[in-house]
């Protein structure tokens, strides 16, 4: 194995169908260009692994000989020679892991970790020497964008390829495009769902699997989860002028499906109905995406059908202030139709812009979300998949400077790691 290297993988907006997406409802989604970068390098000390994920202020390393291995691997299930992705966590693997976990105090730094080891023990093994792990995002964290999934497909491909279980990527992007059936792609998906699983119990699949593959994909989870999902990609995106808005609230979208399960216990029915809605939205939404021609009846159905979604979320409690007050900022200013996106609470809204607006609405609009402390985004839809970057790729000139830690550590904002990282422009990335 040649170190170091680089795994990266896109953020992901919902346009229609998040909550309900959980409940094996269809939902839209497409990959952005914002993204999560994990550098792998080796340790000094090989007993060591390190975690340096200094965006969530985590710094944390541990012995691998602390680990227990054997223990742990008894329960892992293999398929075809590789470690079997299960439908739900082993609570017994969970269990051995409390143990080299006791020492993490924050709630956040537990789980983050909990999902490294409990990905790492099942695709490394004790053999492998020690390695430390830096990942930076150009996502907002814990805003509706699929920052968890991006570092779950991100540590999933990198340990799989440690592991043996994958090879490096080797597609350049246009490659793909000819690619239908991808086994080393569909290996780090259903690992990082694992990943997902660990951050919030119940997760769709949908966010890891636009983290995986990019681009644009209508997606249904199957209600029996030993069935696979359906993932039909979009290929033809139609040009959708969208603003993305984040209120800078936080919140956690484990807590926010949770409240969603407790509606649905409490009122069955009532739920039952809302998330039917959304299912003949997500579908109705789907026909008129696909339209050979995209005009302006198409892009007016859009704006309703936003607006609807918006609604039935509302109805949902996932909501929050914050994010109406987005909602009737853009309709004071007739910009579009909004919704949250993502498991809402907070985080990010979505706008999608009329085709009329002057450039100078726009740009007022946002100053205006800015004077509430709102920090809009500019991002392109239908991102690039879960991607490699192999030392000996990179031109010889920029390898140190590439592939150093300190280096890493130090980028001020988003616009820096992009400036050196960027998937589009830096050559020697390949994808999966
Ligand atoms: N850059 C990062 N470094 C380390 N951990 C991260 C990073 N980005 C995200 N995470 C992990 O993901 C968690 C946030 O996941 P959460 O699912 O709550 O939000 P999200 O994925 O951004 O939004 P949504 O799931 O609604 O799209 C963080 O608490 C952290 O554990
Ligand atoms: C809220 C949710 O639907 C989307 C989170 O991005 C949860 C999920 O689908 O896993
Ligand atoms: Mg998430």
């Amino acid at each position: 194995m040649t170190l170091p290297f680089f795994v990266s993988a896109p953020g992901k907006v919902i346009i229609f169908g998040e909550h309900s997406a959980v409940y094996s409802k269809p939902a839209i989604a497409a990959a952005l260009s914002l993204r999560a970068y994990l550098l792998v390098t080796p340790s000094k000390d090989p007993k060591k692994i390190t975690l340096n994920f200094p965006d969530v202020e985590l710094s944390h390393s541990w012995n691998k000989e602390d680990i227990p291995w054997d223990e742990i691997q008894a329960h892992v299930q293999f398929k075809d020679g590789r470690p079997l992705a299960t439908e739900e966590l082993v609570p017994e693997i969970t269990n051995e892991l409390s143990g080299v976990l006791s020492d993490l105090e924050s709630s956040l730094h537990y789980v983050a970790s909990h999902c490294f080891l409990y990905m790492y023990t099942h695709l490394c093994s004790k053999e492998i020497p020690g390695m430390t792990f830096s990942i930076r995002s150009t996502l907002p964290i814990g805003a509706g964008l699929g920052s968890s999934a991006s570092v779950s497909v991100c540590l999933a491909s990198a340990l799989a390829v440690l592991g043996g279980h994958v090879q490096h990527a080797t597609l350049h992007q246009n490659d793909k495009v000819t690619k239908n059936h991808n086994p080393e792609a569909d290996f780090i998906d259903s690992w990082s769902l694992i990943g997902e699983k660990c951050y919030h119990g119940n997760p769709s699949g949908i966010d890891n699997a636009v983290a995986t593959y990019g681009g644009a994909v209508m997606y249904q989870r199957m209600k029996n989860p030993s069935q696979p999902s359906v993932r039909t990609n979009m290929r033809n995106l139609p040009p959708l002028k969208l603003l993305l808005t984040n209120t800078k609230i936080p919140r956690s979208t484990a807590y926010l499906v949770g409240q969603v399960g407790k509606i649905n216990e409490k009122y069955p029915k009532t739920s039952a109905s809302i998330l039917e809605a959304m299912e003949h939205l997500a579908n109705d939404a789907y026909q008129i995406m696909t339209r050979p021609f995209f005009g302006k009846e198409e892009k007016e159905k859009m704006r309703e059908l936003v607006n609807i979604n918006h609604g039935l979320l509302v109805a949902l409690g996932v909501s929050h202030p914050s994010l109406e007050n987005i909602k009737i900022i853009s309709e004071v200013n007739k910009i579009g139709a909004t919704k949250l996106t993502g498991a809402g609470g907070g985080g990010c809204a979505i706008t999608l812009v009329n085709d009329d607006v002057a450039e100078e609405t726009i740009q007022r609009t946002i100053d205006e979300f800015k004077t509430h402390g709102y920090e809009t985004y500019e991002t392109t839809l239908g991102g690039k998949g879960v991607a490699s970057l192999q030392f000996d790729l990179v031109k010889e000139d920029l390898r140190d400077k590439v592939f150093s830690d300190e280096a890493f550590a130090s980028y001020k904002d988003r616009f820096e790691i992009d400036g050196v990282l960027s998937v589009d422009n830096l050559e020697g990335w390949r994808f999966w």
